[in-house]
């Protein structure tokens, strides 16, 4: 029996969307997954040889980086954020469609002048500081792991860097985007060490693959 391979995927929002994909490249949780009150984070699958690791969004990547974990699911942000370079992501899984974006309140109270130095609040302060480098503007980013969209109105920083989809989250706290930095969307990731060594793992980047071209044309 080869040895187990491990699944990293996020806990949050983009499980729904992602299961059914897994599902159909093969990779089915038992059923104890889906119990909300199991608190256990490994889970046995459809495939002997393959177990699943359930952990924060930004942790996935953390794992299959470090050949923790072989492959993972995870939003792009994330990716880009982190910038590994031993994570590889081949497959744009079309789930968990969103954008990152800059914004700042409605009544323009953080807009004073051409400002060089801006604080931003922000969960990506890599991206952050290098969308605003590349516009020659120095972002001191404070880091929130959540809520960031009420840091303006404490006055913790004049802007904030987050994700947008409906856009909703911003108008609710008076804030409007101003910039748009990128499209994000949810990859399958692999490790690229195991990548070249077990053959597995290229298997199954092509089942996920391959279940993508018969989404796309269904
Ligand atoms: N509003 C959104 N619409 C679509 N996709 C989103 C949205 N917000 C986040 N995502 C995607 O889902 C991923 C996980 O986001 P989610 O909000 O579930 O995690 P989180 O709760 O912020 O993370 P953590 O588990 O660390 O608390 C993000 O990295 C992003 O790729
Ligand atoms: O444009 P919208 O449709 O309103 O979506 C954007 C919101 O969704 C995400 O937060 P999430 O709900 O995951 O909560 P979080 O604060 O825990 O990240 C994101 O951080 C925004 O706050």
């Amino acid at each position: 029996m080869p040895a187990s391979l491990t699944f990293a995927i996020p806990k949050g929002r983009i499980l729904d969307e992602a299961l059914p994909v897994m599902a159909r490249a093969g990779i089915d949780p038992e059923a104890a997954f889906h119990d909300k009150a199991n608190r256990s984070l490994t889970f046995t699958t459809t495939r002997e040889d393959m177990r699943l690791i359930r952990v924060r969004a930004f942790d996935v990547a953390t794992f299959v980086a470090h050949g923790a974990a072989q492959l993972g699911i995870v939003g792009s942000d994330v990716i880009a954020e982190f910038d590994y370079a031993d994570l590889y992501a081949p497959v744009d899984l079309d789930i968990g469609h969103c954008h990152l974006a800059v914004a700042e309140p409605r009544d323009g109270t953080s807009a004073s002048g051409r400002a060089s130095h801006l604080r931003v609040a922000t969960k990506y302060p890599n991206i952050t500081r290098r969308h605003f480098e590349a516009r020659g503007v120095q972002a001191e980013c404070v880091k929130l792991n959540g809520a960031m969209e009420i840091a303006p109105a404490l006055g913790l920083a004049g802007r904030i860097v987050d994700l947008v989809s409906s856009g909703q989250t911003l108008r609710d706290n008076g804030l409007v985007e101003t910039q748009h930095i990128m499209d994000i969307s949810a990859r399958l990731i692999v490790n690229r060490v195991a990548l070249k060594t077990d053959r597995r793992i290229a298997a199954l980047v092509e089942a996920f693959r391959t279940e993508r071209q018969q989404a796309a044309a269904a």
